[in-house]
């Protein structure tokens, strides 16, 4: 059985990772040996009751005892070990969710219901590194897959709605800190229902400016308003997160850099889990609603597509919808008054599971079936 070695399992991707590794049976397959950079030498039990000693993840020989390293430590991580490891002379299979090597030439990025043929061909090649897309770009992708793969998109402008968890567990918990500071500071006035709604919403406000609302991590509040910056500022005008946006859907696609172009805001909301985005797509052909409607969903098995009405789209169309399941949710799909061939379309699906843990999780079975 390959060793797989697992770091980076006690953050949220990666307790999602192993969550549906365990759901489907994936550690039948393989020796799983659990790495820590935070707790190396405790021991871990597994969803199965068996006792792991936690390995160093720091330590480049103990990596380089493995077939397989899966890392969802993030960036900094793969910063600190990757060429270390490769320097030591290891040539296994590195499959990371961080963006660190993601555009690297030596990578492919996997979403293999849009790039199977990419990933085989790159396994022929000898390529060893496989690393998941950004989770906005990875979920628009895959919930617009019947359309690229009929080669219909000119152009996207994509303005997402991201969940607060797509930054991280510690950002989660300071989202639920201001939500409850906020619900302790208005509780008594809403339990009143004679407390004037202006008021409710001043001792909301004034709660938010308090010194004592958590801020560390967002550096501004979001439970209640929205930050319309994520990631880095490239010193363009645009965010870092915005960039990967083109660069990230060409060389999923396997197509030439700029060749589909692709930009818009991206902005971090009150949601919890599960990413959206509002998409204005440009395609090169007027193409009758209906037969969007067809390619859209019937690309893949993940796609639900929703009908463009009220009822449909408030009942469907939502993280709250969608959260927790493998489902993408496409709809508001219709024409825009703005432009020939131009059209709306709403993806929305948790960036968790699709949006980063799935991806790797089937780039391991894809590894392990050949
Ligand atoms: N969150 C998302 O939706 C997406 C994330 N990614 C990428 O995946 C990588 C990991 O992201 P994510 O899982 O969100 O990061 P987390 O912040 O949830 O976890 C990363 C590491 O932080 C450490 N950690 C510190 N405090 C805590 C805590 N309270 N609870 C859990 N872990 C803690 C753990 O390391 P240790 O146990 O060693 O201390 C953990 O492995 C990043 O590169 C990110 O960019 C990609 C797509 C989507
Ligand atoms: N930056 C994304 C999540 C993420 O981790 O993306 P990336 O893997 O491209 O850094 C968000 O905050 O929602």
């Amino acid at each position: 059985m390959k060793k797989v070695g697992l770091v980076g399992w006690r953050g949220m991707v990666g307790s999602v990772l192993l969550r549906r590794m365990a759901q489907e049976g994936d550690f039948g397959k393989i020796s799983p040996h659990y790495f820590s950079t935070s707790a190396v030498g405790q021991i871990h039990i597994d969803a199965q009751g068996k006792s792991h000693t936690l390995r160093n993840a720091k330590s480049i020989a103990q990596l380089a005892e493995m077939d397989i390293v899966i890392s969802c430590q993030g960036g900094d991580y793969t910063k600190a070990v990757y060429a270390d490891l490769r320097g030591s002379g290891w040539d296994g299979y590195w499959i990371d969710a961080a963006s660190a090597k993601r555009m690297d030439s030596d990578s492919v990025i996997v979403l293999d219901p849009v790039n199977r043929v990419q990933i085989d061909g790159a396994l022929d090649a000898g390529i060893k590194n496989f690393i998941g897309g950004n989770c906005s770009i990875t979920l628009s992708l895959l919930g617009l897959a019947g359309l690229f793969r009929a080669g219909l998109v000119e152009w996207m402008n994509v303005m997402t709605y991201q969940a607060a968890s797509g930054a991280g567990a510690a950002h989660v918990r300071e989202l639920l800190g201001q939500m409850s500071q906020v619900s302790s500071a208005v509780g008594a006035g809403l339990a009143n229902p004679a407390t004037p709604v202006l008021s409710l919403l001043e001792s909301a406000r004034r709660a938010m400016d308090e010194e004592a609302f958590p801020i560390t991590r967002f550096g501004a509040p979001l439970a209640g308003s929205i930050i319309p910056w994520i990631d880095t500022d490239l010193g363009d005008g645009r965010s870092r997160e915005e960039w990967k946006g083109e660069v990230e859907t060409n060389k999923i696609l396997n197509l030439p850099p700029g060749t589909i172009a692709v930009d818009g805001l991206c902005v971090r909301v009150g949601a919890l889990q599960s990413h959206s985005a509002a998409i204005a797509l440009q395609l090169k052909e007027n193409v009758p609603l209906g037969e969007l409607e067809a390619l859209v969903s019937t690309a893949h098995a993940w796609v639900d597509f929703v009908p463009n009405t009220k009822a449909d789209s408030m009942q469907r169309l939502s993280p709250a919808a969608v959260s927790g399941s493998l489902k993408v949710a496409v709809g508001r799909l219709r024409r825009l008054n703005v432009g020939s061939n131009l059209y709306s379309v709403l993806t929305t699906g948790d960036q968790l599971l699709w949006g980063a843990a799935e991806p790797l999780r089937r780039m391991l079975n894809i590894l392990l079936e050949r």
